[in-house]
């Protein structure tokens, strides 16, 4: 894996020394918008109007990060108006790629893996190049391509879902609202929680190169699931009885948890199922209507097992673990019981 500098594709893994041993993420730098009109969001520059077919997301089905636009391309009903590339699950010397050139054999015969590029590119710095000669920085996904302008729109996913979450309501008809103004400050709370110490908190144990680094991820880590476990035991819901981002923030962690993260990345005080009320609220969410089609735990173990060399020289990829995410969850009973209250 690596970054650009000036332009130019360099093979380097995460420095981790200046930070006491501690992973620090680089800040997204590509933040226009997609609004209704093409007026300017919150940051960025103006001109990306929401338009069928105009747009093009480049995700990984390992990621996390991506894995959240994947769900708000499903849950807003953007799959016919904004056209996607997944890439290959390993990540290796030239980043992110699409050929599958550099693939093992289980990695290659990976449903899901494999998709048309939309330039004929190999790699995806190559698509960074395009639209930024001189880029510096990591070449991370998703990437929100525009077609018609051969740009960046944008590459950080926070911003991304929120875009999908309303731009494109007049052209879908779709007005489900995951980030609603009644909510929006309890959100932003917990969104703050769950994305330091938990989205990103099993990066920075899993990325940790000292014992102390690791210390200080791990165990707000689990300090903020068992608050999160205890929230969830009188509502459905992160903010009550019905989904909100906040929740789909959460889940892409949680399902990715107890297949790689307490293993590859040691976080493993506890796992997901031994926890009674967050591993229900991850089956519900997981079995919302079009959710399930955008897990592939194949891609994801392949992914960070086979990639992380630093962390598993040997590449083995695990087996397990054997988990049912179909089972019935029983939640809804919480969502009967207040309503009954009222
Ligand atoms: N702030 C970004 C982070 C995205 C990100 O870090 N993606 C990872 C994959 S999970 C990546 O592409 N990493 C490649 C690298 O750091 O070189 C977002 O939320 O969109």
């Amino acid at each position: 894996m690596g970054l650009l500098q000036n332009g130019q594709w360099v093979d380097q893994w995460y420095e981790t020394k200046e930070n006491g041993g501690t992973f620090v993420r680089e800040d997204a730098q590509l933040r226009n918008w997609i609004t209704q009109d093409g007026s300017a969001g919150p940051t960025g520059e103006a001109g990306f109007k929401a338009e069928s077919n105009r747009y093009h997301l480049y995700v990984s089905l390992a990621c996390p990060w991506a894995h959240r636009t994947l769900i708000f391309l499903q849950l807003k009903q953007l799959t016919d108006h904004i056209s996607v590339s997944v890439v290959e699950p390993h990540m290796l010397s030239n980043g992110w790629e699409f050929s599958g050139k550099n693939q093992s054999p289980e990695a290659k015969s990976i449903s899901g893996a494999a998709s048309v590029p939309l330039m004929q590119k190999d790699y995806l710095y190559q698509v960074y190049q395009e639209a930024k000669p001189y880029y510096n920085g990591r070449v991370t996904v998703p990437l929100l391509w525009d077609k018609k302008h051969k740009t960046i729109v944008s590459n950080e996913s926070s911003e991304i879902i929120r875009m999908f979450n309303s731009a494109f309501n007049l052209i879908t008809g779709n007005q489900e609202d995951y980030y609603p103004q009644r909510l929006r400050s309890e959100i932003d709370t917990i969104n703050e929680l769950v994305y330091h110490k938990i989205n990103n908190g099993v990066y920075r144990a899993g990325f940790a190169t000292t014992q102390q680094a690791y210390h200080d991820a791990v165990f707000p880590l689990f300090d903020a699931l068992d608050t999160l476990e205890k929230r969830l035991t009188t509502q459905r819901y992160l903010t009550g009885s019905t989904i909100t981002e906040a929740d789909w923030r959460l889940f892409t962690t949680l399902i990715r948890f107890d297949s790689v993260y307490v293993g590859h990345f040691k976080t493993n005080l506890r796992t997901i199922e031994s926890y009674p009320q967050l591993s229900g609220y991850l089956r519900d969410l997981y079995q919302q209507p079009g959710i399930a089609a955008t897990v592939n735990q194949e891609h994801i173990k392949q992914h960070y097992y086979y990639s992380h060399q630093h962390i598993n020289p040997t590449q083995v990829v695990p087996a397990g673990p054997i988990i049912d995410y179909m089972t019935p969850h029983f939640r809804d009973e919480l969502n009967n019981r207040l309503e009954n209250k009222r």
